[in-house]
């Protein structure tokens, strides 16, 4: 049986759908990514889920209970990673993750060890005593995560948690989920980088306008949907006509240029290269530079959607 389950659950505010009727399962032990671009609806579901959000139809349960009638219930057993920091800069990093321990009910011996892990887990066990006002970017998100872990939750749900954070504390935060994975969490990871859920997720659900489009292993979705291959060029420049020949070939899915760059999204790259190079040839254009990549989840959304994650 799934350990969360969404059931046609819709919020909307005022004439926007924020959520529109989301199905969805997720099992036990599963680390799930949710992407989507900028406001596809990721952190509203999330808070849903969490029952900080009363949703308007439909039902979710978590562990088997229902958020709408016991939401008391769920809150307890999760712990949330919140897009935005929440901690108190006139406390000692200690201090945060103890306040945090005593509210899900933590005393005694118990506070005191699950928090010394907590923090060791998130690499600030040298900087426990220091208020966090001193702290980088990066850190402040570290300590978010410690807080909302100390008691060890069944169910770990953190949003967007590397925003805008350098690359030592993002290796740090998506090593520490997969090992919080390991020591037997579920997680529920939302991003719109699509690196990183790709390297993390066991399962992937792709949100836009606040409708899931997508749902699987990150192969599952690419063998589905027949994804197309992405080829790069640079060039020396880039006539109209040359572009529109390339739009009107049969096999080719999207063009887009910037500047001298082209990229070309088609089926089967290696069969059809050739078309592209002659097309470019008659129109007396160089090529630079030439790229071949495999599908990804970057061009998977933007066949289903016709944008890009980051538009
Ligand atoms: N409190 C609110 N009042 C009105 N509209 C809201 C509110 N919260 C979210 N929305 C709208 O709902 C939609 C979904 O927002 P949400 O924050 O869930 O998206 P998101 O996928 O988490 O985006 P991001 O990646 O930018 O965090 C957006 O159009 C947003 O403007």
């Amino acid at each position: 049986m799934s350990f969360i389950q969404c059931e046609n659950v819709v919020k909307r505010y005022d004439d926007l759908i924020s959520v529109d009727h989301l199905s969805l399962s997720i099992n036990k032990y599963e680390i799930f990514g949710l992407l989507g671009p900028n406001g596809a609806g990721k952190s509203t579901a999330i808070k849903m889920i969490c029952g900080l959000l009363k949703a308007d139809q439909g039902q979710i349960f978590v562990g088997g209970v229902s958020v709408k009638t016991n939401s008391i219930e769920v809150k307890k057993s999760l712990g949330l990673v919140p897009q935005e920091i929440a901690i108190y800069e006139n406390l000692s990093a200690r201090e945060n993750v103890k306040f945090f321990g005593k509210l899900y009910g933590l005393r005694g011996e118990e506070l005191n060890s699950k928090v010394d892990l907590a923090l060791e887990f998130v690499g600030l066990t040298e900087r426990k005593n220091e208020k966090p006002i001193k702290f980088s970017g990066g850190m402040k998100r570290r300590l978010n995560i410690a807080c909302a872990i100390v008691h060890q939750p069944k169910l770990i749900i953190m949003d967007e948690p590397t925003v805008g954070i350098d690359p030592q504390s993002r290796n740090h935060i998506l090593e520490s989920v997969r090992k919080l994975n390991e020591m037997g969490s579920t997680i529920i990871y939302t991003s719109h980088y699509m690196e990183e859920i790709e390297s993390i997720c066991t399962k992937v659900g792709i949100i836009d306008s606040g409708r899931l489009i997508a749902l699987g292993t990150v192969e599952e979705l690419i063998d589905q949907n027949k994804m197309e291959d992405k080829i790069t060029l640079i060039v020396d420049f880039v006539p109209n006509e040359m572009v529109f020949e390339l739009e009107i070939h049969p096999k080719i899915k999207n063009v887009s240029v910037n500047d001298q760059t082209i990229q070309v999204y088609l089926n089967s790259s290696e069969t059809y290269l050739q078309d592209i190079l002659f097309i470019l040839s008659k129109h007396d254009v160089k090529v630079h530079t030439l790229k071949r990549e495999d599908p990804n989840l970057e061009s998977l959304f933007l066949s289903l959607t016709g944008r890009s994650l980051r538009d």
